[in-house]
């Protein structure tokens, strides 16, 4: 049980939630990585973007031949939202506790696909609205459900801050217990909603243009997912110039610790893999918490949803892989972790020319 659900802790001041100055990844040391790759035992550039990937990695590590990952950790932040009583999704409100408990369980797709790849995943319970029933992946939960963003605010500026400042404590724990890859990944009924609603309100596009099936709502659940998008939207304009306030009005916990968890990745200079639309919408967020953020990210794919490609557009994100990916739960990025492996390994292990004894022929 966590005693402080619905009570975040109201000394909690502005100054607790700046996040420090993000660094920029290593230009020389990309610049370095991107020569190397011209001297392996291939001809130049045919790795096509994985010279680019393993570049960004060595830029990130700082050094021109990437150590190979060791710990690549994907969190799943659950949250409930109470816009999904409205009838925005077609799934009832009760199965985010049921998918938590799957997760848990090792049986969701994430599980398989992040063991496949050679990752491990760690769930927070955030904002799921059990009935008391809390458990021992609860410790950072901040309250269950939250407010329906078409009416009311999604949550109170104390419990923004909790979530936020959740996010950045489980980041800090992730890279001091030595991850070197980090994904963050959304659960929760009713996320579609939400993320498409702070997508059109930071990229400015029109509510019909960002809406989705999202987990498969029908046609009249998406005429009520237009419905409430476009009056969260009315909330969400008013407070437009001020992330913390439109993370209140329009957000829910779990984005909110997904914003602070992505910001203060990217102030540990720790490379982060972003998943599909609801971490993307956190991705916008972060990056104005957190300026510079982005330069740590890279989109693993580019997921079905419409306002997806919003996010990517405004972050200026080249996703890795479209294969029609929408699931969320971090299931895009898991897909793509071994492209970032091998572009690793790719570096640090392929032959000169040189040792090859393949002689360049321009030279
Ligand atoms: O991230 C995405 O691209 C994405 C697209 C569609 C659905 N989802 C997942 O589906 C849930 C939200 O869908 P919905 O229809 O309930 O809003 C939530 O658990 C998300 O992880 C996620
Ligand atoms: C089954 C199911 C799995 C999910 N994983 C992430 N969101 C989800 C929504 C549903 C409905």
């Amino acid at each position: 049980m966590n005693a402080e659900i619905g009570s975040p802790d109201p000394d909690r001041s502005l100054a607790d939630l700046s996040f420090d100055q993000v660094a920029q990844p290593d230009e020389l040391a990309r610049a370095e990585a991107l020569r190397r790759h011209s001297m392996l035992v291939k001809p130049p550039g045919s790795l096509g973007r994985l010279e680019e990937l393993g570049a960004w990695i060595a830029a990130c590590q700082g050094r021109p031949t990437p150590r190979p990952f060791t710990r690549a950790r994907v969190i799943v932040f659950a949250g409930d939202h109470g816009v999904a009583a409205r009838g925005v999704s077609a799934n009832p409100p009760e199965t985010t506790g049921e998918l938590l408990g799957t997760v848990l369980a090792g049986g969701a797709a994430i599980n398989v696909l992040a063991s496949t790849a050679g990752a491990t995943v760690r769930v927070v319970d955030i904002a799921v609205d059990t009935d008391g029933a809390e458990s021992a992946v609860s410790e950072f939960k901040v309250r269950r459900g939250s407010g329906s963003i078409d009416r009311e605010d999604a949550l109170s500026d104390a419990e923004v801050h909790a979530a936020l400042l959740a996010g950045r404590q489980i980041a800090d724990a992730e890279v001091d217990g030595g991850a070197d890859l980090l994904v963050a990944a959304d659960l929760g009924v009713g996320g579609s909603t939400v993320a498409s609603t702070l997508v059109a309100a930071l990229t400015g596009a029109e509510p019909v243009a960002v809406i989705g099936r999202g987990s498969g709502v029908d046609d009249n659940g998406w005429m009520r997912k237009a419905a409430a998008v476009r009056d969260a939207l009315r909330r969400a304009r008013a407070v437009l110039s001020d992330p913390v306030a439109l993370l209140r009005t329009s957000g829910g916990a779990d984005v909110a610790a997904m914003a602070g968890f992505l910001a203060q990745a990217a102030v540990r200079r720790t490379p982060v893999l972003l998943d599909g639309l609801t971490v993307g919408a956190a991705a916008l967020v972060a990056e104005e918490l957190a300026p510079g953020a982005r330069s740590w990210w890279v989109a693993a794919h580019r997921s079905s949803e419409p306002a997806h490609a919003m996010v990517l557009e405004h972050l200026d994100l080249e996703p890795l892989l479209d294969l029609d990916i929408r699931l969320g739960e971090g299931a895009g990025a898991a897909a793509a972790l071994p492209l970032l492996f091998m572009s690793a390994r790719l570096l640090a292990e392929v032959a000169t020319r040189e040792q090859a004894g393949v002689p360049d022929p321009e030279a």
